[in-house]
């Protein structure tokens, strides 16, 4: 709060943090138009939003949402409050170079973005997670360059839906792998790769496992917008009130995570600087394991007892 203040009078675009008029200005005009016809219908019409969706993969979309423009004065201000010597909240211990954009005062901006847009695309998209409305969002940066984080290693969010908007600036590489959802037996399972498109948004669930590939070059700047919503966290149809289903069998090296596998090392080599992390894998557990994992995971423990 008191950051949020002192950067007020240092903004570079003070239209950004307009929560008034939000960010239609910068969005594509036949979004706009899409979200008129859908919410003059009172929520019915959803045929000109489903139009301008494209599926990736069962259950993740990508839609065009902001101009050049927008993309260019958002990355200006964060610059500017770089340069600001303000205190920088760093998204997740994953992510070196990001920030917590709530914390530099865009909270009731993006909160009007999730009412406006957000929500409805996900309430159509996944009624069950989305209700009828989000009660709030964790809204941060994640960067990657060549010479900083690379990439990020494969996880769930905690967040019921997430939207994750491509700022550019240049970049090859950097593309999003899609594996399963959490506690399914296909959790492990590759299903897609996405090519991020500088302006375009990606929206899945936050229990779908997923993580960055390793940047070639330039920098990729993505805008992250995890929505939650309380009445879904509270009721049965919660993902982490599940049954954690036995997973199907081994799992595909493209979707192992050396921070949460147990058996990262069975298939690959811990990446430079994370050996650390061998032993300490939790998932799947003990009794979600593939069956021909399990001599794997004893042999672990009685090695690990010895
Ligand atoms: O780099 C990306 O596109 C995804 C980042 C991400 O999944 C996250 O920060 O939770
Ligand atoms: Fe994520």
């Amino acid at each position: 709060q008191r950051i949020i203040k002192a950067y007020e009078s240092k903004r570079r675009h003070p239209q950004l943090f307009d929560s008034r008029a939000g960010w239609t200005k910068w969005m594509s005009p036949s979004l706009v138009d899409a979200l008129d016809v859908y919410r003059s219908s009172g929520g019915h019409n959803t045929t000109a939003i489903l139009a301008l969706l494209r599926e990736e993969v069962e259950g993740v979309y990508s839609f065009d949402l902001f101009n050049e423009d927008f993309c260019d004065l958002f990355l200006e201000e964060l610059d500017n409050y770089y340069a600001s010597g303000l205190p920088i909240y760093r998204p997740n211990s994953m992510n070196n170079y990001g920030i917590i954009v709530n914390q530099i005062g865009m909270e009731p901006v993006i909160t009007t973005l999730q009412k406006a847009v957000l929500h409805p695309i996900a309430s159509i998209l996944y009624p069950v997670q989305a209700g009828s409305g989000f009660t709030g969002h964790h809204s941060f940066m994640v960067k990657y360059r060549a010479d900083e984080d690379m990439g990020l290693d494969m996880h769930t969010d905690d967040s019921d839906v997430t939207f994750n908007i491509c700022l550019g600036r240049n970049f090859t590489g950097a593309s999003l792998t899609i594996c399963g959802d959490s506690r399914t037996p296909r959790h492990r399972q590759f299903f897609a790769s996405y090519e991020h498109v500088r302006g375009r948004a990606l929206v899945h669930l936050g229990s779908r496992r997923h993580g960055a590939d390793d940047i070639r070059s330039g920098q990729r700047n993505n805008l992250i917008v995890w929505n939650s919503n309380e009445a879904y966290r509270e009721s049965a149809a919660y993902v982490n009130k599940q049954p954690y289903l036995k997973e199907a069998g081994a799992p595909d090296p493209r979707c192992l995570s050396y921070t949460h596998d147990r058996d990262f090392g069975e298939f690959l080599d811990y990446p430079p600087g994370k050996s650390e992390y061998a032993g300490k894998g939790w998932c799947p557990p003990a009794f979600a394991c593939y069956d021909e994992m399990a001599p794997v995971f004893r042999g672990r423990r009685a090695h690990d007892e010895l």
